[in-house]
């Protein structure tokens, strides 16, 4: 396994994340990933769909370097890596400002800068006036909108995602898709992103990656031709209905 921080002589600098064979056997012998090969660059948005327990959140922890893979290559070429979780891992006891501040706290900002990255981070996920609040008086949607924004204190280039919508309600689940649309379109972070809704999966994405059953495996790859910023509309197109079909298909064949 090797696991580089620059990016190899013969990949574009463009190129964030570049895994080539990579596979996963954890000690107890389970083999969760096997002959992975993907490439997400600068101004890419890279969703993962598979079924549960094909080594998603694997491959998104081998990505973050949490995790080394057992066999391949891993090749990130930033160490400006976000991560967000399902959960929002928000600490109770902390304000909106004080959660969000908390990332630039480990890495020693002082103080002053961290104020100013994390009111921006806040405004720009749309939390301003909610500063002071504690984590319990917020919805799960915005608890959701400070973990963005703790992540957004880091500036990532490459922006790791597992499940972050899942828990939430239809309606605000669909309205944060908008917003992390405009966050991409924006700040122009590289996403890998993970989900088990195919519509979330083609209505965020530059392109969609299947997996399948485990050890997961890349079985199709389907890039998505809508512009962005993209209209909410758009899920409702038959070009929308016929892209999602396509990916439900190949998830199914996966499955079997
Ligand atoms: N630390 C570990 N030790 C042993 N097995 C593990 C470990 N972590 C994950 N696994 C196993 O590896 C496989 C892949 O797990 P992973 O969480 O990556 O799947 P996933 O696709 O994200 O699942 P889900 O969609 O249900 O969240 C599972 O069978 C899981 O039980």
């Amino acid at each position: 396994m090797t696991l580089t921080t620059d990016p190899p002589a013969e990949t574009t600098t463009t190129e964030l994340l570049h895994f080539s064979d990579v596979a996963m056997t954890f000690p107890n012998g389970t083999t969760a990933l096997s002959g992975v090969d993907l490439t997400v660059k600068k101004g890419e948005f890279v969703t993962v769909v598979g079924p549960s327990g094909c080594g998603k959140s694997t491959l998104l922890r081998i990505a973050s370097g949490l995790t080394p893979a057992t066999a391949g290559q891993t090749n990130v070429a930033t160490k400006r890596i976000g991560y967000v979780f399902q959960d929002a891992t928000l600490l109770p006891w902390r304000t909106v400002q004080a959660n969000v501040e908390l990332l630039a706290e480990l890495n020693g900002i002082p103080k002053k800068t961290r104020v100013a990255e994390a009111a921006k981070a806040i405004e720009l996920v749309g939390l301003a006036g909610f500063e002071k609040h504690l984590p319990k008086t917020l919805s799960g949607g915005m608890r959701m909108r400070a973990s963005l924004a703790r992540s957004l204190t880091l500036d990532p280039e490459l922006f790791l995602f597992d499940e972050p919508f899942g828990a939430l309600d239809e309606i605000t689940r669909e309205r944060l898709n908008d917003e992390l649309i405009k966050l991409f379109t924006e700040q122009q972070f590289a996403g890998l992103f993970i989900t088990h809704s195919v519509s979330e999966a083609v209505y965020l994405s530059t392109r969609v990656v299947v997996m399948s059953g485990r050890p997961g495996k890349i079985v199709e790859t389907f890039d998505v031709p809508f512009a962005y910023p993209r209209d909410p509309e758009i899920r409702f197109t038959p070009e929308f209905a016929e892209l999602a079909g396509e990916v439900s298909h190949a998830l199914r064949l996966g499955h079997s």
